[in-house]
């Protein structure tokens, strides 16, 4: 039986940029807390979230590849996730505005084989980001379009924020959802080939 490629993500950035990879694949939101015990460090978080959302996912598979991934943005000694409501948006963005940040995605691989999880990689990455000045009617704008209410950091790269990111130092996708170099590699590097794929077609039932 071939493995299935899973991915255990609700984030529609994370579907579009593992499509690029042009591999069957399905999707299975994992549902659980964003929370970690402790004071990690920006890095151990997302790696940390990354393998519990892949493994929550995992669980409930017979034989699978599952990718888990999490981002966040770190500046000064501020871990930022997505805003709790649009004050909290307007708060984040004001505190990013001016000064360049530090975007971090974590990508857990876990590999399933008749119902046992048997190999699991982990690793994640750092991408330097400038959001230009902002006045406060570009924010209160920027936040009425709604883009920046499902995002690490109350932005999106991809979209409507790419007009205050003044330069960006390091993987473009790393700040979108999932550094697709850094999938690349990990498949590569766990027998899982990316350009000679052996999955599962994609099961649309
Ligand atoms: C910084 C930045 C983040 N983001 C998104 C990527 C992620 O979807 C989101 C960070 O939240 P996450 O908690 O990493 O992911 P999620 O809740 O969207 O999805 P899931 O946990 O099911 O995988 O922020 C952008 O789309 N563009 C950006 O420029």
């Amino acid at each position: 039986m071939q493995p299935e490629l899973v991915l255990a993500s609700g984030s529609p950035r994370r579907k579009q940029l593992l499509q690029a990879l042009g591999l069957p694949f399905s999707v299975h939101p994992s549902s659980v807390a964003e929370e970690v015990p402790g004071d990690p460090s920006p890095g151990e978080l997302v790696e940390i979230l990354a393998a519990k959302k892949a493994l929550a996912v995992a669980h409930t598979k017979e034989r699978a590849l599952v990718i888990g991934s999490d981002t966040v943005v770190a500046l000064g000694d501020k871990i930022l996730g997505k805003p709790k409501d649009k004050q909290n948006a307007a708060q984040i963005l004001e505190y990013l505005q001016g000064q360049s940040h530090q975007v971090y995605t974590g990508i857990a691989l876990v590999e399933v084989i008749n119902n046992k999880v048997t190999r699991r990689l982990i690793n994640h990455r750092v991408t330097e980001v400038m959001i230009r000045n902002m006045n406060q009617e570009e924010i209160e704008w920027y936040i009425s379009t709604e883009e920046p209410m499902d995002k690490a950091g109350a932005y999106g790269l991809q979209g409507i924020g790419s007009m205050w990111v003044d330069w960006i130092d390091g993987c473009y996708t790393n700040v979108v959802g999932m550094s697709l170099p850094l999938l690349y590699d990990m498949m590569n590097g766990m027998g899982y080939p990316v350009l000679k794929p052996s999955f599962a077609p994609e099961n649309k039932a």
